[in-house]
């Protein structure tokens, strides 16, 4: 799903993926309503008043309710003890009309995030980030797989059909996208490389890419001559930057300067961004099928 090509790459489209990704679910909820009566529900968590949490947090639940699935949302302030936050998650564990739990990220700094995460049910964990899941994403079992590296596996299908056999490097090493990802990309017989900041020849390495995954988190770090003519180019960075004075959103890719090479990318927004909440609304059916021991829905999981 391409939009017109710029500078020569094909812009992939993640907003318009996305938005038919989130219809699909849509109808998986309804059908489930109507064969079961059960809707799936999701419960979002905010720990604190960070300001882009909140906004994915709202939009999070607005999508949740117009999939047609229960929206719940957890609201805590920044002071709350870790003790407490892990006894909301023990019963959100416990509560039959939760089958997905989500505590939004990052939390306070006097918090061990690893805890909270693993004290979610691993069946509920619709982020993916559990070690459960992680070792089960690993060792190519079925997982909870975390939501934006599902995205851009979903965009790579789409734009490229079987990967097997193709050189992908993965700027980034998070826990959250780089790490899952490679996994991702290995699972679908790609040669994959996993690069940081502190890779040698960083730029020599992602010449040598099929696929490029930056998802290092500095503005605009991947140059237009650091890409192979052809290439599709998935840019996950998110960052806000202060340019001719104005707040402008930019990749971790120079996007102009990429997209005069590849033969597509993802721009920032409307990227891989809007994938990220269809997939968890994708994951959270998915975790209510596997619930009740239902058929999931084919093209929603990995
Ligand atoms: N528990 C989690 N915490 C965080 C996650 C996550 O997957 N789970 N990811 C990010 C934030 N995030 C969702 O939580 C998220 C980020 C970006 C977007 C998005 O749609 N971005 C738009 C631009 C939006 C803007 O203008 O700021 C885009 O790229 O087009 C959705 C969700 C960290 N925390």
């Amino acid at each position: 799903m391409n939009i017109a090509a710029r500078n020569g790459a094909d812009i992939i489209d993640g907003k318009a993926f996305a938005s038919a990704l989130r219809a699909k679910v849509a109808a998986g909820v309804a059908r489930l309503t109507a064969e079961h009566g059960i809707t799936p529900g999701l419960a979002v968590v905010l720990v604190g008043e960070d300001p882009a949490s909140q906004v994915y947090v709202r939009n999070k639940g607005v999508q949740t309710r117009e999939a047609g699935m229960a929206s719940f949302e957890h609201k805590l302030p920044a002071e709350t003890s870790e003790a407490d936050l892990l006894a909301l998650i023990e019963r959100l564990n416990a509560d039959p009309d939760v089958h997905g739990i989500l505590v939004q990220l990052p939390l306070p700094a006097h918090m061990d995030a690893d805890a909270v995460i693993n004290a979610i049910d691993p069946a509920k964990d619709v982020d993916g980030f559990h070690i459960s899941n992680a070792g089960l994403l690993a060792t190519g079992q079925k997982a909870m797989v975390p939501c934006t590296p599902l995205g851009c596996l979903m965009l790579l299908r789409d734009r490229l059909g079987d990967l097997a056999g193709l050189n992908a490097v993965v700027v980034g090493r998070s826990n959250i996208v780089g790490k899952p990802m490679a996994q991702l990309l290995l699972g679908d017989s790609c040669t994959v490389t996993i690069a940081h900041s502190r890779t040698k020849d960083l730029a020599g390495l992602c010449r040598g890419a099929d696929i490029l995954v930056a998802a290092v988190g500095r503005p605009r770090m991947i140059r237009g001559d650091w890409i192979r003519p052809g290439a599709t180019v998935i840019d996950v960075g998110i960052n806000r930057i202060e340019e001719d004075g104005k707040t402008r959103l930019v990749g971790d890719v120079d996007f102009e300067g990429a997209a005069a090479v590849a033969g597509a990318i993802t721009p920032v927004p409307g990227g891989v961004g809007p994938m990220t909440i269809a997939c968890l609304l994708a994951n959270t059916l998915t975790a209510c099928c596997r619930a009740n021991g239902w058929p999931e829905p084919d093209g929603l999981a990995a």
